[in-house]
């Protein structure tokens, strides 16, 4: 089909930007662009998969470590295909489920199953949206959702080694025997944790001294220490070349002079926003310098009538803040481009999790930025092994480390790595969003008994401020 439409509103990417049109747009044409698969990264690819994934990986590894608590347990085998059929074949039908809706149930939005770009602007203003497969819609408003995408460092994409994301590692056909992880986040982190628990040998890659470097220093230092026990980690080395074995698999080159050969090769080495792929000069959008697209705090960019949300725009590359952002800008098209009490974006405490093993979590300033801010800080670090659950779990590794300030006990920042961390930080992200101090935290409610928060308990009444 190739057409012109013209519309209210047009919406590129169907993650978070699905979710705008609601009963309160029903008055108003829409398009939905979409040139991958409908839903976006975090149903698709992303959160909801790895986690699905991560759940299967914590199963086998308590079973492994049980003997320590007496309980002798061994994971028999791992039927990867089982697993790969268990997430997909509760999340495909959900991606095909939110299409169908868009296209046979809402009569005013139309879906284009195409990547597309702008082409300036016509006569009366509105934004010329062209698709590969040929269709022009003209909006009168444009909201950018496009999301990010798997960075390949230069040197492995001129190689022609095959190699694998986040978008397809998911769905190998079988458990890899061998895993290099090329990278260091989040996305190497919780991939090492998918499959080195269920039996995969794996190898990361980190160009850097440590893993997750932009997690608080004592947290990454325990982290790669618990990682080198476990995986093998190849610490401040890059690869210098890579290729395709000719029996299967790959051989990669390290810059430390060795190779490794592994059945697999998976690249987790950040993303970069879709921005530069919209031909945004051409309506007068300008991309900062880690190529996000510019924009205000309502989410306003500088063409009247665009706006953009998510990690094509923020600063965080993280599904919850992609959910608020898109709730700010849903309910800021609601109220008008000039309405004097538009909604803004709220970043000031953006919590977030790695769901690697063990488990991380932090939220607000490391102690390194708090410092490096000029606060007189107080610094409290608890093992979770201090407390009543951590002896049941005989846990040796995890902590949680609070930073406050001093005098006020106002709460800067909160780092933990250990069991359900992720779960363990919401009270915190909750006080620092209130404004409740430490002490206000600590001793304004129950604590159940002997919980795991007991930790973060602890911690608090620990600060020395
Ligand atoms: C492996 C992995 C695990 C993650 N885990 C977590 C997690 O546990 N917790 C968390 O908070 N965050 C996590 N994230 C991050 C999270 O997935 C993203 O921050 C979030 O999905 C971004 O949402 P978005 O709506 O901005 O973009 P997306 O969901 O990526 O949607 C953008 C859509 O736009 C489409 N598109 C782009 N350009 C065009 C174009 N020109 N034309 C047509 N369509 C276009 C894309 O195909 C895509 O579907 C994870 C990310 C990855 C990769
Ligand atoms: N649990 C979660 O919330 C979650 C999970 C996965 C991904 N994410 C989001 O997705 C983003 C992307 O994840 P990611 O792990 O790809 O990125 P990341 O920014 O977390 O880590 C990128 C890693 O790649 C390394 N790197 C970058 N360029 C390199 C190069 N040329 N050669 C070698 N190493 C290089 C960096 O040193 C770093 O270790 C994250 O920043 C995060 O916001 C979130």
């Amino acid at each position: 089909m190739t057409a012109t439409q013209v519309v209210d509103l047009a919406i590129i990417g169907s993650g978070s930007g699905n979710a705008i049109p609601d009963d309160r747009f029903a008055d108003k044409t829409l398009a939905i662009f979409e040139e991958g698969v409908y839903g976006g990264t975090c149903l698709n690819v992303g959160c909801i998969p790895t986690k699905m994934f991560v759940y299967a990986s914590e199963v086998a590894e308590i079973a492994t470590h049980g003997a320590r608590l007496g309980v002798h347990a061994k994971v028999d085998s791992v039927d990867w295909p089982g697993i790969v059929e268990r997430v997909f074949g509760r999340i495909d039908p959900l991606s095909q489920g939110g299409k169908e809706y868009r296209v046979d149930r809402c009569e005013n939005i139309t879906v284009y199953d195409s990547h597309v770009e702008f082409d300036g602007r016509d006569d009366d203003g509105r934004y010329r949206l062209v698709t590969r497969d040929g269709d022009t819609v003209l909006a009168t408003e444009v909201v950018l959702a496009a999301g990010s995408r798997a960075v390949i460092p230069q040197v492995i994409a001129d190689s022609g080694v095959t190699y694998h994301t986040n978008n397809d590692v998911m769905r190998l056909p079988e458990l890899p025997e061998r895993l290099i992880i090329a990278g260091s986040g989040y996305i190497a982190a919780e991939f090492a944790h998918v499959f080195g628990a269920l039996g995969s040998h794996v190898s990361i890659i980190a160009r850097g001294p440590a893993l997750l470097r932009k997690q608080d220093a004592d947290v990454s230092n325990r982290f790669t220490q618990v990682a080198r026990e476990k995986w093998d980690v190849r610490l401040e080395t890059t690869i210098t070349d890579a290729e395709d074995l000719p029996d299967g698999g790959v051989r990669v080159g390290l810059s430390d002079g060795t190779t490794i050969e592994a059945d697999v090769l998976l690249v987790a080495t950040g993303r970069q926003p879709n921005g530069d792929r919209l031909n945004l000069d051409s309506v007068g959008i300008e991309l900062d310098d880690e190529g996000r697209v510019r924009c205000d705090q309502h989410g306003r960019t500088a063409a009247r009538g665009v706006w953009t949300l998510g990690d094509v725009s923020s600063p965080y590359q993280l599904k919850h803040v992609a959910n608020h952002e898109q709730r700010v800008v849903q309910a800021n098209l609601l109220k008008g481009w000039d309405a004097t009490d538009l909604d803004a974006f709220d970043h000031r405490f953006v919590p977030a999790a790695v769901f690697t093993h063990p488990q991380i979590a932090s939220v607000g300033l490391t102690e390194e930025e708090a410092l490096d801010a000029g606060l007189d800080v107080a610094v409290k670090v608890q093992a979770y092994g201090d407390v009543a659950y951590g002896w049941a779990m005989e846990d040796t590794t995890g902590f949680c480390k609070l930073i406050a300030e001093r005098g006020t006990g106002r709460l800067l920042g909160a780092h933990l790595i250990g069991p359900q961390a992720p779960t363990v930080i919401q009270p915190v992200i909750q006080a620092m969003h209130f404004g409740q101090t430490a002490h206000e935290l600590a001793r304004g409610q129950y604590w159940i008994h002997p919980a795991m928060p007991e930790v973060l308990e602890n911690a608090l009444l620990g600060l020395e401020i």
